[in-house]
């Protein structure tokens, strides 16, 4: 079967080969609704909005086609019946007045029925859908393939379990059809990462044979697939491997007008790297690893990125000698009210001091904090280190909102908590940030402290450094979702109503580089937190200097 490109595929691919200026810019940080869960249960609503139109133009058709169906059975009676003599049936003036009605009147109505479309106003209603609810637009698209591309780095998924709905060993979806394969792989290659665009187009070529095999209907060719295919590998510097897809592609379709101009291209190519190969060491120049590299560069080192994989896929779990020291105890900083209900808390690193409290916030307060999270929401933005401006950025993706301590009683509860646990001054803490993170949302290493090039951070503040962190886990996350501080090779995992603590500071006010932390994407399920950011200003009776590193202050 030739397949026709669709419109948007056939503008697109139009300017492959040649049009890379035209393709970049193609981001994904406007997109807003794949940023977190929440705004993805209201594109369900959307959906079953939609399904409920669709029904509804269906039955209109339906029963228009019905209609008609009968009127046609009552004129073929009819007609049959005068056929079987036609004179005797004319002879009748009833009849010969109700032949000419119906070549008349009749067939005027029945042209005019078949003329009007019944669907109108159904296609009226997408039109104000669109005004009214909420619709995910192509930068969601593109984010939500970028996400599932880094599910599929940091969790080591193999391409055809995840086609297969498959998520580490656990069955949760329908499978893919090689058309949402072949979706994500184009996505992919908007985003120049070549890489997943193979993986990607090659499962589309799998499922493409798999659904031939069973006369099921596919919505992509063999040669939609084949074309990008070629595309790819002759960006990663396979020019041969490209123009043998090209060729085979040309089988398919000898006419095809693109795959004729490329395959001069790539023979062209092939020619000129043959002559080199005579003349010098034989490398192929585009087989050099730094293509890839600036066509998708790394935000940070390798060697970091390999450990927070590894951390966030649980490998790396502490050495006996790393975990002995560490202890669980109960907690009262010598405040007489702590003493009667002490903290439970659990030491997660000595140096520098990481602890988990445990069953500190409940609840209800977590129903509290979500509730009213939730209509503020807005995408979470970190601060540019050269301007201090605030903006959003792909290596942090949720969604976040501030609460005030003045707001509700349960907000000022829970800050008075974070001053209990922690024994620091909470006067000049950033007020509470709640964060929801959806499927592939994450934060990638970061500081939470401003370094000392930072110097516009915190400034209109005027409480100094984030002298410490204090994370409440709101939610269980199903897959995912640990936070991970790669220097220390430790990660914490989300349990509801726990927190996580440490210094960002060293007690003479530097900053521990060692603190350096992330938020690995949630695989599955969804992740809610809530940050306190504790500042310098106000700790000096809190924090004495000298009681840094061995905190006797926590006994
Ligand atoms: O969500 C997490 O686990 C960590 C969040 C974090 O590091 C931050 O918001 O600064
Ligand atoms: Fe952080």
């Amino acid at each position: 079967m030739i397949h026709e490109f669709s419109v948007i595929n056939f503008l697109h691919v139009g300017v492959l080969l040649f049009g890379a200026v035209l393709l970049v810019g193609v981001g994904h940080a406007g997109g807003e609704v794949f940023t977190a869960l929440t705004e993805m249960e209201e594109l369900l609503e959307t959906e079953a909005v939609l399904i409920n139109n669709l029904e509804g133009y269906i039955n209109v058709q339906e029963r228009k086609m019905e209609y008609l169906k009968k009127k046609m059975n009552e004129y073929q009676k009819e007609h049959e019946e005068a056929s079987a003599d036609i004179s005797e049936y004319l002879a009748n003036p009833i009849n010969a007045y109700l032949l000419t009605k119906r070549l008349t009147s009749d067939w005027k109505q029945i042209e005019n029925l078949m003329e009007y479309d019944v669907g109108t106003e159904f296609l009226d209603n997408i039109t104000n859908f669109r005004e009214v609810l909420k619709f995910p637009t192509d930068e969601d698209l593109n984010g939500a393939a970028v996400a599932l591309m880094r599910l599929q780095d940091t969790y080591n998924l193999d391409t055809s379990s995840v086609a297969r709905g498959e998520l580490n060993g656990i069955q949760y979806s329908t499978e893919m059809t090689s058309n949402d394969c072949f979706e994500l792989g184009r996505q992919s290659y908007m985003n120049g990462d070549y890489y997943h665009t193979k993986l990607w187009m090659n499962e589309a070529m799998d499922r493409l044979q798999a659904e031939h095999n069973r006369t099921y209907y596919s919505e992509v060719s063999k040669a939609d697939i084949l074309e990008y295919l070629a595309f790819s590998v002759y960006k990663e510097g396979d020019v041969a491997t490209a123009l043998n897809m090209t060729n085979e592609l040309l089988q398919l379709m000898p006419d095809h007008e693109r795959a004729l101009g490329n395959k001069g291209y790539y023979e062209k190519e092939v020619a000129e790297l043959q002559r080199k190969r005579k003349g010098d060491d034989g490398t192929s120049p585009f087989a050099d690893i730094s293509i890839r590299l600036k066509s998708n560069p790394l935000v940070y080192d390798e060697s970091e990125k390999k450990l927070y994989e590894m951390l966030c896929r649980g490998e790396l779990k502490p050495t006996p000698a790393q975990q002995r020291p560490l202890r669980c105890r109960y907690i009262s900083h010598n405040n007489p009210f702590l003493k009667l209900a002490p903290f439970k808390v659990e030491e997660a690193n000595l140096d520098p001091y990481i602890v988990i409290f445990h069953e500190v916030i409940h609840d209800h307060e977590i129903e509290y904090v979500k509730k009213s999270a939730k209509p503020r929401f807005k995408r979470a933005t970190v601060q540019n280190s050269k301007t201090g401006e605030l903006e959003t950025a792909n290596y942090r993706i949720s969604k976040s909102a501030w609460l005030k301590d003045t707001e509700h009683p349960i907000i000022k509860n829970i800050v008075t908590r974070v001053g209990d646990l922690t024994n620091l001054n909470m006067a000049t803490a950033e007020e509470l940030q709640v964060v929801n993170y959806g499927i592939g949302g994450h934060y990638e290493p970061h500081f939470d402290f401003a370094r000392k090039e930072e110097t516009n951070a915190f400034k209109d503040l005027n409480t100094g450094n984030r002298i410490a962190t204090l994370l409440f886990y709101m939610s269980d996350v199903e897959q995912g979702g640990a936070t991970v501080f790669p220097s220390l090779q430790t990660a914490v995992w989300p349990k509801k109503g726990t927190a996580a603590f440490w210094y960002n500071l060293y007690a003479s006010g530097e900053g521990d580089y060692r603190t350096r932390h992330a938020a690995c994407p949630v695989l599955t399920g969804t992740k809610w937190v809530s940050n306190k950011w504790i500042h310098e200003r106000g700790q000096e009776f809190h924090r004495p200097c000298a009681l840094q590193p061995d905190h006797p202050e926590w006994d």
